[in-house]
Order: C-alpha cells, then structure tokens, then sequence
C-alpha cells in the first residue's frame, strides 16, 4: 500500500521549504535538548547539593537558573516548531490541493461523466485532508516524540548505562504493543471510514433526489437504510474506543510499571553495594514517565498514517487518469467550417460504436439541423464538434484542421455551445452570462434581447445583478436554457451548436428566438438538434441520425417527399412537428 511513488508523491510538497524545515529541525532538537536537561540538572542539585548538604548560594542560583532557562527556552522551541511545522504542513497541503484541483478541471469530459461527483469531490476534499493530518500530526507530534524518545534514552545512557539498558527493554515490549494495537484497530479504523463514506453518499442522494423519493415514498425506506449504516457506525467506533483503552495506554502503562519497578530493583542492589545517588533515581523516574506519552502519541498516529495511505493512492489514481489532450495550433479560425471523414466514436467502455461512418461537410454560415430517436448520437456528435471527446476513427476537421490539434483558445474564441442541461453557477446573472468575458453594456444588452432574456431580467429584484442560488435552481428549466444560449450569443461565436437548447421554453418564446437566430444564418455556421422539428425547418439541410449513423439527409422539403423515410415518419407523428 506505501509505495515509493506514494511516499514520493508525499515528500514533494515539503521539499518546496528546505530552509524552513531545517529551521524547525533545529529548534526541535533545541527544544528536545532543553526539556532532558531538566530532570538532569535536579539529579545534579539532588546528588551536590540536596544530599551533602551543601547550601553555598551562588552554584545553587546557577543550577537554578539553568533550570529555569532551560524550561523556558524549551516552551519557546515547543511553541515555534509547533507553528513552524504546521505551516510547512499546511502549506505542503495547500500545494498538493491546488495540484488535484487543477488536474481533476483538465479532465476530459468521458472521465467526468464515468466518475460520480461526490468521489470526485471527495479525492479533492476529503483524500487531501487525510493528507494533511498526515502531514500536521507526523511533523509536530510523531516527529517531535520520536526525537523525544532518542534524546531520553541518550541522556539514560550517558547517565547510568546499566539502568538504561533495562528502561530501554520499554521500547521492544511497546514495539509488540503497537504491532498488536495496529492489527487489532487498523481493520476497525478503516470500517469506521467506509461506512462515513457510505453515509455520505446517501445524503447526497437522498438530497439530490428528495422530491422523487417523497413521491413515490421511498423516504421512509432510505430513513431504514441510513439508521442502519449509523448503527454499523456507532459499533465500528466502539470497537476501536475499545481496542485503544485495552491496548494503548493500559497496556503501554503497564509496561511502565512493570520497567520502574526492575528500575527500584536495580537500583536497590546498587545502593546495597553503596554505588548509587538518589538522584540518578529521580532523573529516571521523571524520564521514563515521559516515555510512555511519546510512545502512546506514535501508536496513535498509526492510523492517521494508515488512512494517509489509503487516500494518497486513491489521488494518485486520479493525477495518473489522462487530461483532456489539448492541442497547440494557435493561427486563428480562418473558415468556421467542419469536416468529418468516416468518424467512428466508441464511449470509454461501450460495447459498441456510438457514432459509426459519418461522413459529411458543414460549411462555413450553414445551418445544419440534427434530428432522430432517443439515443440516437446526435449530443454525442455535437460534444466531437466542439472537441469535448476525443474521435476513435476517422478525422474530424474543422478549418480545414484536425480539431484535436486546436488549441483550446483557438476553439473556444470561435465556437460556443448550449447543451441539453445547461451549466448554470450559483452566483448573479450579470456573472453568469459573462463567464469571465469581457463585454460592453451594449453587447450584453443585444444578447439579451436576442435570446429574448427582457423579460425575466425585467421580473428579477435586482435585474443583472440577482443571484441565481445554487446551480440557478431559482430558475426555470426554460429560463436556464435561455440563459445559456445569451451566454453563447455573447461571445458572437463564429460556430453555435445548440442542443435541445429550446426544448423547454414555450411556442411563442421559441418562434422569437428562431427569428433572432435566422439573422445568424450564412454569418454563423450553426448545427442544432432538436426534437420539436419545426425548430430546424429553416436549416439548409437536416441530417436525420439512427443508432449512431446518418440516415437520411436533405432540406425539409426534400426530405419530407420520401413517404418511407425517417423524416417524413417523425414529422407525421401524432404530437408533431
Ligand atoms: N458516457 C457514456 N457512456 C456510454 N454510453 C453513453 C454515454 N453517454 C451516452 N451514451 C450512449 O450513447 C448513445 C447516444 O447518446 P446521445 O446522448 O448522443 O443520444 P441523443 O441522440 O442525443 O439522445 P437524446 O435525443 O435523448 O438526447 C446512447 O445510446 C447513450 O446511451
């Protein structure tokens, strides 16, 4: 599970501070330094002062002077690389954030569509914020009581050998503690994280869907299903309570105990042979209290690092999935006109080709409409028209060029699109449209009209400046669709591909955008699909698309003079045109 990847992954952001983690490094063993020297300068005040009875004041005072000195230097070192490790820890956090966020917006649009947005969310959030308790509790405390450790057992050593060597004899029986602490709690540990996934992942979909499940009464079931998951919950995190009051501080205590007690032992026959100072006792004891914190913080870490693991590979799965590939041919669009040579387009994982043989030229100011069946592929075309999925066969070419060599700029200055659900943020209106262009009062003014948005912007509290709540749910399907499309005729787009953009907005509504969207013809190349078929009556040809293949194509007239054809049989349905 911690691989060299990982660990490097891991390493990275906290290279970025070489300086500053050297500087914490050394008031953390200043610090470290500090705090065991006080139990050794009272064995030296117990054993020269204390027992001889020497009361002589001036070495008294420096003794306690060091004393005090030491105490406070160390508080100072504990405060700073407390804080100064945090900050490295926090900054490595930041970094390693920033780095998934801007992957997981490079993806291409197959891997968000196969990937469910809360575990998306969750690499981004959650997965990164195991990394940094990793980070923020392995520097200040893991770190830190490590060194503590060394530094208590170095100056047992350097004081009395034979006694440390039996205090040390604490480190291996702990070390069996901690491996029987990790057996038993790890498993436990990582129950408790899934089933807090599990709970999250149906909030968010009792959320999301709670007026279908009041509907059709699912509430009450979903309720069942969610007091179950907590009651899994409340028993995995007994279990560990359990695991850590037998195993971690009981055990590890007892263990203390058992060490002072062979320390007295020891002690005791030195003292018979006349070789002992009390105050070798006292540093001792005051040390090997101190032992078993550090012992019982690392042990306690040990999850945190587990978990660390676990979330670090799963945001290392997702840095590893490919970004959109973007090419770098920056010249300009010359002729906003497409060509598709026996494109074949297969979805990650399909069984079957989605688009199969397409072959056809869009010229530049044409209007071309896309009907057909439900599931047909006519989304599916318009997503390779504006490059938000790559082709599997064949070429798509747009100026002339493979639209996968564009630059992403190149593409998106000359084409602008309306799909079926619009994206809509939860900020103002006036944002909304704009999405980061910059444009004039007058040109927002004509998309606004053009799009025929007057009115709702007339009926809004604040006009441009509403805000739109989350995802513009205090919208109307209809009213988000012709949003969508005034943020699109905004950016006067040399090519407009609309998919269903109109398909919740009323006739009359519709027969106004229609005229306003005639003006662009023979200006800007348009490609629209639609359902309602009176939408593309007007376009200079209609492709008619059948499980992924074009069927059929020719003007409305044309087409409406095959008895047998597609067209004709949809446009002689019973609810159409
Ligand atoms: N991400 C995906 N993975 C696999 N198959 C997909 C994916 N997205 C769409 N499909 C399938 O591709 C086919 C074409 O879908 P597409 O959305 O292009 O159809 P459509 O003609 O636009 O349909 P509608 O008129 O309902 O909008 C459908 O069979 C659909 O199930």
């Amino acid at each position: 599970m911690i691989n060299r990847r990982l660990i490097a992954m891991m390493l990275r952001p906290l290279g970025r501070a070489p300086g500053r983690l050297a500087l914490a490094a050394g008031v953390l063993l200043v610090a470290t330094g500090m705090d065991v020297l006080g139990p050794w300068l009272i064995k030296h005040y117990i054993d020269g002062y204390l027992v001889p009875e020497d009361w002589r004041l001036a070495p008294l005072a420096l003794l306690a002077g060091l004393y005090v000195a030491s105490q406070l230097i160390a508080a100072l070192g504990r405060y700073l690389q407390t804080l100064w490790f945090a900050r490295i820890a926090l900054d490595a956090v930041h970094a390693l954030r920033q780095r998934v966020f801007r992957h997981v917006m490079r993806l291409p649009q197959h891997v968000i569509d196969a990937t469910p947005t809360g575990e998306m969310v969750a690499r981004v959030t959650n997965d990164t914020d195991d990394l940094r308790e990793l980070y923020v509790e392995f520097l200040a405390t893991v770190l830190q009581n490590l060194v503590l450790l060394v530094a208590i057992l170095l100056a047992m050593a350097l004081m009395d050998l034979q006694l440390a060597a039996i205090a040390a004899t604490l480190i291996p029986v702990a070390a069996v503690v901690i491996w029987g602490y990790q057996r038993a709690s790890g498993p436990a540990a990582m129950a408790v994280r899934r089933l807090r996934a599990d709970q999250n992942a149906r909030i968010n979909e009792a959320i999301g869907g709670m007026g279908v499940l009041q509907a059709f009464n699912q509430t009450e079931r979903f309720r069942e299903r969610y007091h179950r998951l907590n009651v899994a919950q409340y028993h995995a995190r007994l279990h560990t309570i359990r695991i850590s009051g037998l195993l971690l501080r009981s055990a590890l205590d007892l263990v203390g105990v058992i060490i002072l007690a062979a320390l007295l032992i020891a002690y005791g026959l030195d003292s018979l042979q006349g070789g002992a100072e009390i105050g070798v006792l006292y540093a001792f004891v005051t040390w090997l209290g101190r032992v078993s914190e550090p012992l019982i913080e690392i042990t306690q870490r040990f999850n945190i690092f587990q978990q660390a693991g676990v979330a670090g590979n799963r945001i290392l799965t997702l840095l590893d999935r490919p970004q959109a590939t973007s090419g770098d041919d920056h010249r300009p669009i010359a002729r906003a006109d497409y060509r598709l040579e026996q494109l074949v387009f297969r979805h990650q994982g399909a069984a079957a080709n989605t688009l199969d043989d397409i072959s056809l030229d869009i010229a530049e100011g044409h209007f071309l409409g896309l009907v057909g069946h439900t599931g047909s592929g006519k989304s599916t075309l318009l997503d390779l028209l504006c490059a938000l999925q790559p082709v599997s066969g064949g070429a798509l070419l747009f100026d002339g060029r493979r639209i996968e060599t564009l630059a992403p700029e190149v593409l998106n200055a000359a084409i602008a699109s309306v799909p079926q659900e619009p994206f809509v943020r939860s900020t103002t209106l006036r944002d909304n449209l704009l999405m980061g262009l910059e444009a004039s009062e007058a040109s927002i003014a004509r998309a606004i009209d053009e799009a025929q948005l007057r009115a709702l912007i007339d009926r809004l509290p604040d006009g441009l400046e509403t805000p739109l709540g989350e995802r513009g749910l205090t919208l109307s399907t209809g009213e988000r669709q012709l949003l969508a499309l005034a943020r699109a005729l905004l950016r006067r787009p040399r090519v407009l591909l609309l998919d269903e953009a109109t398909a919740s907005v009323d006739s009359l509504t519709e027969a106004r955008l229609n005229r306003a969207l005639s003006t662009l013809k023979g200006r800007v190349t348009m490609v629209v699909v639609a359902h309602r078929l009176s939408t593309v009556i007007d376009a200079d040809a209609i492709l008619v698309m059948q499980q992924g293949r074009i069927v059929e194509q020719g003007s409305h007239e044309a087409l409406l003079s095959r008895p047998d054809g597609v067209y004709y049989h949809l446009w002689h349905q019973p609810e159409a045109p």
